[in-house]
């Protein structure tokens, strides 16, 4: 293949991975704007690198007329989450989905590799609307733990520098650093429905206090310089402490309204 061939080769898996990012990261935003629990911390993708593609395909033994289905991750999607919980509803809603059909699922958290890697992956088909039709392309989901990836990232950075060759004490320290990884990620599960809890707290305040300061500002659009000022007022005595935050929310929704329809106090 020339440079133009690998382009066109390229094109699905490129648009793929785009459009799979943007899907992850609306269902966290939408959850969130639900202010319900999302699973997903943040989301990565990437779309392999030739060279790296060609390696895979020698490793392999894949021949080049079939690198679309001899090597599943060309396009590659990252999630990843705050417990390791938050995986099996990831994976379960994975499944459920219509935009994408699961073919096949690797579980190496409850299988860690060799290495001390764990992840959970998900092997995917997804049909690309291109210009000249239909394509199903195959992508991998890797769902994963902040702590997994933490280590995943640093284990992939010294294996690059070191290529493969890790030394003996190398390869037992991040071996043992996986294992203090999956501790964290055990103490956190025990105490996930404290941090959850406050999580959402924090959410919830931080939204009401944006609706306070947006309404104070509408107040002021309808002209209600007085009644503004004197929330925005209120507001600068209690916005430390947040004592107090839904009453003020409250009243000034009901200003507002009285302002839109005209009425004075
Ligand atoms: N950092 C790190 N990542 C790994 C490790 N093992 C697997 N991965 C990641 O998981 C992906 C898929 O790995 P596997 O499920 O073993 O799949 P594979 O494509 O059959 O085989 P390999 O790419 O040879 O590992 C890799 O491309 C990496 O991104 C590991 O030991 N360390
Ligand atoms: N599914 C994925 N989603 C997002 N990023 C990924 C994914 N898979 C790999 N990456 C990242 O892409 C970069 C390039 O990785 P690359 O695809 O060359 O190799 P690899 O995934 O580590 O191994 P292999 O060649 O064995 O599949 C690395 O930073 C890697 O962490």
């Amino acid at each position: 293949m020339d440079g133009r061939d690998w382009k066109r080769f390229l094109l699905p898996y490129e648009q793929a991975v785009e459009e799979l990012k943007v899907k992850f990261k609306t269902l966290r935003g939408e959850l969130k704007s639900r202010e319900e629990y999302a699973p997903i911390e943040f989301v990565t993708g990437r779309v392999k690198k030739i060279s790296s593609m060609l390696e895979k395909a020698k490793r392999l033994s894949v021949p080049m007329d079939q690198l679309e289905s001899g090597i599943e991750d060309i396009a590659g999607i990252r999630i990843m989450c705050q417990f390791v919980e938050d995986i099996n509803t990831l994976a379960e809603q994975i499944r459920e989905r219509q935009d994408m059909t699961v073919l096949y699922e690797k579980d190496y958290i409850n299988n860690k590799k060799p290495s001390g890697y764990r992840s959970y992956h998900i092997i995917i088909e997804y049909p690309v609307q291109t210009g000249l039709g239909m394509k199903r392309i195959l992508a991998e989901i890797q769902i994963r733990t902040l702590a997994m990836n933490f280590w995943a990232t640093i284990e992939h950075s010294l294996n690059y520098k070191y290529k493969e060759q890790l030394p003996d004490d190398v390869r037992a320290r991040l071996s043992r650093a996986a294992e203090a990884a999956f501790i964290l990620d055990q103490e956190m599960s025990n105490i996930r429905g404290e941090i959850v809890a406050s999580q959402l707290m924090f959410e919830d305040n931080s939204n009401l206090v944006n609706r306070v300061l947006s309404n104070i500002q509408a107040l002021y659009f309808y002209h209600r310089v007085r009644e503004a000022a004197q929330f925005q007022l209120r507001f600068n005595e209690i916005w430390e402490t947040e004592v107090g935050l839904s009453e003020l929310a409250a009243d000034l929704e009901a200003a507002l309204s009285r302002a839109k329809k005209g009425d004075t106090n």
